[in-house]
């Protein structure tokens, strides 16, 4: 298969993981967060005021011989932390691990929230979820993957992060000597414009059989942790020593010292299931010896989110071209 590989660097304590890109004639480099959950392309730029620039790399495409202005063209991305991005769209190149998308519309910030110029390790994001949540007006633009998937042996690509490691996202191939255990796959119900599907159950720690329950969610690489439904949660920290809700973190906390149960979610009609290592549950110390756990619940957002402490654990296929996710042990 054509080596299509990005390699992806943990940031921040595995709150994200950027890979590098190129945009534009002769190219500029970004460090761009590949997001399942979302369907924008969009990079810091020179059209941002410097005060919401904190060292990030700027686009420039007066600066690149192949960039062509969507006149008339906006965008606005908003979050589901509460941070936004807007600005206009150039067409521009774009390579991503060995993918070259000529044309790809590339939406520059002319604003962007605290959250992103905070977050120095990151130049943007490149959505990879489907065109219907594109938020680009008058007409939605295509992400990156679905422009590159015509030309790529196949219409999928993966994601295989790695805790405190860098990981690694192919395009149009599976790499089986990145998975240990057979890939088992759940149907993907894009009608939301995400990864969405249902794992039939759960189980923690090491019991045996799974809680036969509906977990419906989105796989998304651009949330951290894993939001579950109540009943699940509750059932998971009742079997950590001492977890209570603290209002003061708004989540699950516990003490640091306390050894945290794996959690298993269940793939396809129960037979596969990935197993998410209790260590990766204890996700950050809040600082006066409570720890924050990696599994909070997914009040308020309408589905569950399999976000990068799930995704980590497995190695994970997104298959646009048969709507199918598939899931591995590593
Ligand atoms: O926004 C979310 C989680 C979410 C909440 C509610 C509905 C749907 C998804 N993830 N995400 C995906 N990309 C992101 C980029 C920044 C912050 C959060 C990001």
């Amino acid at each position: 298969p054509d080596e299509d590989s990005a390699d992806a660097e943990p940031q921040l304590g595995d709150e994200e993981w950027t890979v590098p890109v190129s945009i534009g004639t002769p190219p500029q480099g970004f460090k761009l967060d590949l997001d399942t959950g979302s369907s924008d392309l969009w990079v810091f730029s020179t059209l941002l005021s410097k005060e919401e620039v904190n060292g990030q790399s700027l686009y420039d495409p007066n600066k690149s011989t192949t960039a062509a202005k969507m006149t008339g063209y906006t965008w606005d991305c908003h979050y589901g932390d509460g941070s936004f991005s807007s600005g206009y769209i150039y067409q521009d190149t774009v390579t991503i691990g060995g993918v070259t998308v000529a044309k790809q519309p590339v939406e520059v910030a002319k604003t962007v929230a605290p959250q992103f110029t905070q977050d120095t390790a990151l130049d943007g994001l490149v959505g990879l979820g489907f065109w219907t949540i594109n938020t680009a007006e008058p007409k939605k633009q295509k992400t990156f993957f679905e422009n590159a998937a015509p030309n790529l042996e196949k219409g999928l690509f993966t994601a295989d992060l790695k805790h405190e490691a860098p990981g690694s996202y192919n395009f149009g191939w599976i790499d089986e000597n990145a998975h240990a255990s057979n890939i088992t796959y759940a149907d993907v119900d894009s009608s939301d414009g995400y990864w969405m599907w249902t794992s039939p159950g759960y189980a923690v720690g090491d019991a045996k059989g799974i809680n036969k329950t509906a977990i419906r969610g989105i796989t998304d690489t651009g949330t951290t942790l894993l939001l579950l439904p109540d009943d699940v949660v509750d059932t998971y920290y009742g079997q950590v020593d001492g977890a209570t809700w603290a209002e003061e973190w708004s989540g699950y906390v516990f003490d640091c010292n306390t050894t945290v149960p794996d959690f298993s979610f269940a793939v396809d009609n129960g037979t596969a299931k990935v197993t998410v290592p209790g260590e990766y549950l204890n996700y950050a110390e809040n600082g006066d010896g409570t720890c924050y756990g990696g599994i909070q619940s997914d009040y308020g957002v309408g589905f569950s989110i399999f976000g990068d402490i799930a995704i980590k654990s497995a190695f994970v296929v997104f298959d646009q071209q048969n709507l199918k996710l598939g899931w591995a042990s590593k």
